[in-house]
């Protein structure tokens, strides 16, 4: 049959898009076929699609229509053509069927142009020069390696560029091409200004920033704030190393190999390395372990007797007692075994905060060594760790039995804020203190002199304080013995009878207006032996002498009449 030239045919055609994807011979044979019919094939866009498919699945269709419009049965093929159009139930259709099917097309149409949408579009020519510009721009912006996905794909990059170096300026463009112009353009697009306001600097939450990324001004905050704390701490350190020790402290940490030292040098000093606090040893000696301690109270037992959360649960105070404060983890518990050689007794932990409690620890009948909690940081809850320091507090400006603290403080760490804290709070109270540096053998032997002479001059003023700072280590055992000395004379003077110091009734009288206050007896003593080691205990009264009340002091002047008639000084 010859090939008419409706438009049935003409629209068909446009529809199929015969002219972008199909071949010369499909286009043909399509034609051919639909003309054979002599009726225009209304189709699914699927089927266009399969027709436009270069991949071999053209000549299926192809088959497919010959199917449709020879009338036989093309199996599924023929079916799914019809169910995807819902108009065409048989390929061919009768001229009822075909007349409708025309008024449909044209109410499309005109539905179409109406609303500028559709297949009406294409016939439009307005609609079609429209889409003809889109076009247009489409390609120049291909031209310009702008395409609509690459700028996708590119806003993408750029993001996560950002996103990881956190700076716009090194956000790269992937296109090779020139976008010089177009680059100012994108600036100005309202979208990426929203990406960097999205980028809130003070927001913490957000996971980038702590990488690093937030803008400039932040980033000079930090810089300076770095810096300024690096001068501090420089300040700090430089401000440590510009001390100079006196003499007598450097002979002192020589003599008592304080610092960190080579194992040969302890060798070399007759010291067995094989024991524990190498250095608290005689010697070359072989004797056992508490025999070496020259200070005979010390060889007593060490006994733990009660343990107190609260201060109505401390045991009453029959002897008298030093303490043990400072910081967690300085090294309290262990100087207690240290001063024993009873290692293990009070436990001991690289943790901070395993001592939660006031400890009580007899040693014989002489005294009582008291292990206290640590403040500062420590491996447990706030509040917790507010109720050890208010214990710790309550306990040194209250405890009636207590003769001295004993004040830890790593020597590598110096004071603390809450040590002097602590300081301020045994001042107010009149309570003795006195500085123990430990872990002295963490640090250089010229470190263990600087920080001895910092402190005793930081707390010359101070009252309540004991000259002079302690300097141990429990580990290496160095200036434990010196620890001894000093807290042992404690426990003398404390048990010496009155009766051996001054026998007469009135001084009796005198003393008991002033019980329990050590610096008193202490001056009678003194008086009385005049003895090298008394004169120690003297020093210490004449820093509390001041502190003491005015009926306090007028008792003691009195006593001072009393032995001065006495003895004519
Ligand atoms: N190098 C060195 N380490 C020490 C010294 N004294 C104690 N230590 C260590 O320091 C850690 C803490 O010691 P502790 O005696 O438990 O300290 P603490 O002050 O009682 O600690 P808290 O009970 O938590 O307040 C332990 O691991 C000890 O072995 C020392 O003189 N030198
Ligand atoms: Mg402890």
């Amino acid at each position: 049959m010859p090939v008419s030239k409706g438009s049935g045919n003409i629209k068909l055609r446009k529809k199929l898009k015969l002219g972008n994807g199909i071949s010369k011979d499909d286009k043909k044979s399509v034609e051919t076929l639909e003309d054979s019919n002599g009726k225009g094939v209304k189709r699914s866009k699927k089927a266009q699609n399969r027709e436009n498919d270069t991949d071999g699945k053209g000549s299926r269709t192809k088959n497919a229509v010959e199917g449709v419009v020879n009338g036989k049965s093309c199996g599924k093929r023929k079916r799914v053509y019809a169910d995807n159009k819902g108009t065409l139930e048989n390929s061919v259709g009768s001229s009822r069927t075909r007349s409708l099917l025309k008024a449909e097309r044209q109410e499309k149409f005109s539905h179409s142009r109406e609303y500028g949408y559709g297949e009406g579009r294409r016939s439009n020519n307005s609609e079609l020069s429209n889409e003809r510009k889109s076009r247009k721009v489409k390609e120049i912006r291909d031209v310009d390696g702008y395409g609509e996905e690459e700028n996708v794909k590119r806003k993408s990059k750029e993001r996560k560029t950002l996103d990881r170096s956190g700076s716009k300026q090194k956000a790269e463009p992937p296109s090779r091409f020139s976008r010089k112009k177009n680059l100012g353009e994108s600036e100005q697009r309202p979208k990426k200004k929203k990406r960097v306001i999205r980028i809130d600097p003070h927001d913490t939450s957000n996971k980038r920033l702590d990488d690093g990324l937030p803008s400039k001004d932040n980033n000079k905050e930090k810089q300076e704030d770095s810096a300024k704390e690096k001068t501090v701490e420089l300040s700090k350190n430089a401000q440590f190393r510009s001390i100079l020790p006196s003499p007598s402290i450097l002979s002192f940490v020589e003599d008592n190999l304080l610092g960190r030292r080579r194992d040969i040098q302890l060798k070399r000093a007759g010291y067995n390395i094989e024991l524990s606090a190498p250095l608290d040893n005689i010697p070359f000696s072989t004797s056992s372990e508490r025999e070496r301690i020259e200070e005979p109270v010390f060889r007593n037992k060490l006994e733990f007797f009660a343990a107190a959360k609260v201060s109505s649960s401390f045991p009453p105070a029959d002897l008298p007692e030093i303490a043990f404060a400072g910081r967690s983890n300085v090294g309290k518990s262990s100087s207690l075994n240290a001063l024993t050689r009873q290692w293990g007794v009070v436990r001991t932990s690289d943790k901070p905060g395993l001592t939660q409690t006031i400890n009580f620890f007899k040693l014989g009948s002489k005294m009582c060594l008291v292990d206290l909690p640590g403040y500062g940081f420590a491996y447990a809850k706030e509040e917790v760790k507010e109720a050890w320091e208010e214990l710790v507090k309550e306990y040194v400006s209250t405890r009636l039995g207590l003769k001295r603290v004993c004040l830890l403080i790593d020597t590598k760490w110096g004071m603390k804020q809450t040590d002097h804290e602590l300081i301020h709070i045994m001042e107010r109270a009149q309570t003795k203190y006195q500085i123990i540096l430990t872990k002295t053998d963490t640090v250089f032997p010229i470190d263990v002199a600087r920080r001895a002479m910092q402190i005793e001059e930081s707390l010359k003023a101070k009252k309540s304080v004991v000259q002079p700072v302690v300097m141990v280590s429990s580990k290496s055992g160095a200036g434990i013995q010196s620890l001894r000395t000093v807290l042992a004379k404690i426990a003398r003077a404390d048990h010496l009878p009155l009766s051996a110091i001054y026998p007469r009734t009135d001084a009796y009288k005198i003393s008991d207006a002033v019980e329990g206050d050590n610096a008193a007896i202490s001056r009678i003593k003194y008086f009385q032996e005049g003895e090298d080691d008394v004169v120690q205990i003297d020093q210490d009264m004449s820093q509390s002498f001041r502190p003491f009340t005015r009926s306090q002091a007028m008792v003691l002047d009195d006593v001072h009449l009393a032995l001065e008639k006495e003895f004519a000084f």
